[in-house]
């Protein structure tokens, strides 16, 4: 690929022209467009700090005094480039001569900024060559700004199209050519395909549409309250602030879809009796409290629940039903996000613990009617929320998060009563995740004399959701980015027969 593009104007880029950290001459910040500077140190932070790209961009947006606008094309720019990261770091290697883990850490991800508005936003190419040399200038020393310029043309003198082409050629075989013009780790890619196949689908057709909606924007869905707002009043709110329209929700009857801003706008979202909240865990909380259930039905248990918004949702539906809930999460932080999620129910309907959740089964055996465990997860579900997630995560993880589920699973099983459910929720379509985790639970417990049932989730879901989901013909559900629009969340509902 290299010996092919030609750089008359330009020479090739190295890292050896990258900025010179001993005598760095900065460009003035007056040179620097304050948006795109909110990027890079977002950008910073999140390689720097482990942070996460949503809880500090907010307040980095702030600090730069952004208009509207402006704080838009920020955020768009800042998670588009963190998504979109393997991708253009392919790109940008083929274009310069030493291996990229030899470029300058800032200078890479000034050049990552650059190819995203280059490739992926609607930026002219002179302002995304001019303002990312600019930026490079002022981030790592004037040094820099040459080789980030020659870099820059190279990657415009192709469009997307034929960039992702090139890239899919030069891979070794399928898995890494999706890995890389799809922007995902290659374990995560086998791990999609696996999850599509369990789930009957066609993995070789779908994977790429899946990979593809891991890379768009998310909407942002907001759930009314049941008892404390109606879907409509929701909907005047969010018109009065934001002058949209939101579409109703698909996969959930308290749903709202909007296209964006900033949900703090509106004030049912403020007081608690909305919440942001992916559609498909609206629904698997309203799959547990609608499964039918014999005998009584007044304790509930959210075993995992921070922050807090299925256990609102459930907490709302509880008080409907003259039912209880516990809300328990093990992180104090998590638990005190819990409890701001449902202030606005009225007192005495949920209780929140900071606990293990591991313990409830020896501590309270045999105690609720129906059990959440929305266990902790690798989260590759919801991709599209977390920007920089798939770079963080690791099988490893994978592993380790697998052991705590089913000890999770196994405890809740042991506090269901005899004839209680238990709804099985991750927000990862992994196999070791999902229903590995069901399988292996089940037959520990058989052996321990604890019977789980399952019961047809997916047939359930088709009844509550206003539109049936995609896999609804199966009875653990999983619903997917690419044909329900909403996370790729897993939901096994277990009967404990005796
Ligand atoms: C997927 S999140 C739950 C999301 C929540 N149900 C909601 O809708 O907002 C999993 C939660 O489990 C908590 N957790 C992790 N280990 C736990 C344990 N041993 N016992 C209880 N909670 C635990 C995590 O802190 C995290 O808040």
């Amino acid at each position: 690929m290299r010996d092919e593009m030609t750089l008359p104007d330009h020479p090739a880029p190295s890292p050896d022209t990258g900025p010179d950290r001993r005598r760095p001459a900065r460009a003035s910040a007056p040179d620097v467009d304050p948006a795109r500077l909110a990027c890079l140190h977002t950008l910073t932070k999140v390689r720097e700090d482990d942070a996460y790209a949503n809880l500090v961009l907010p307040t980095i947006l702030d600090q730069a005094r952004l208009g509207r606008r402006d704080a838009g094309f920020a955020t768009a720019l800042t998670y588009g480039t963190l998504r979109l990261q393997g991708r253009y770091d392919a790109i940008i290697a083929e274009c310069i001569d030493r291996p990229l883990p030899q470029v300058d850490a800032v200078v890479l991800d000034v050049l990552r900024l650059g190819a995203h508005q280059l490739l992926a936003m609607r930026v002219p190419t002179h302002a995304a060559v001019s303002t990312t040399v600019d930026l490079a200038a002022y981030s790592a020393g004037r040094g820099a700004s040459g080789f980030v310029n020659a870099v820059m043309r190279r990657i415009s003198e192709h469009d997307l199209e034929d960039w992702l082409a090139r890239l899919r050629a030069d891979a070794s075989d399928t898995t890494a050519a999706l890995a890389r013009a799809q922007s995902h780790p290659a374990w995560v890619v086998k791990a999609l395909r696996q999850a599509l196949k369990v789930n009957g689908r066609d993995a070789d057709g779908e994977l790429e549409a899946l990979l593809e909606a891991d890379n768009t924007d998310p909407q942002v869905t907001l759930c009314a309250r049941p008892g404390l707002i109606t879907v409509d009043e929701l909907s005047a709110q969010v018109r009065a602030a934001t002058g949209e329209e939101p579409r109703p929700g698909r996969l959930s009857p308290y749903a709202l879809v909007l296209s964006g801003g900033d949900p703090g706008r509106i004030e049912a979202v403020r007081d608690s009796r909305a919440g942001v909240e992916d559609e498909a865990s609206q629904l698997v909380a309203l799959m547990l409290a609608q499964a039918p259930l014999e005998g009584h039905d007044e304790r509930w248990l959210d075993l995992c629940a921070g922050p807090g918004g299925k256990a609102a949702l459930l907490g709302a539906l509880a008080a409907d039903r003259g039912a209880t809930l516990v809300a328990n999460e093990v992180a104090v932080h998590r638990a005190r996000l819990v409890e701001a999620a449902v202030r606005a129910l009225p007192d005495g309907v949920v209780t929140v613990r900071a606990e293990d959740g591991r313990k409830v089964g020896s501590q309270e055996p045999g105690a609720y009617d129906r059990i959440l465990v929305d266990a902790p997860c690798s989260g590759l579900g919801s991709l599209r929320r977390r920007p920089e997630a798939r770079w963080r995560r690791t099988p490893q993880d994978v592993a380790a998060l697998a052991e705590l589920q089913r000890e999770l699973l196994a405890g809740a099983a042991a506090a269901a009563r005899p004839g209680g459910l238990i709804a099985y929720v991750t927000c990862s379509p992994h196999v070791l995740e999902t229903s590995l985790v069901v399988r292996d639970v089940t037959r520990q417990l058989a052996r321990a004399g604890i019977e789980l049932e399952p019961l047809h989730a997916g047939r359930l879901a088709a009844d509550l959701a206003p539109q049936a989901p995609a896999g609804a013909d199966r009875q653990m559900l999983q619903t997917w980015p690419h044909l329900d629009d909403s996370d790729a969340m897993f939901c096994a509902l277990l009967r404990r027969t005796v």
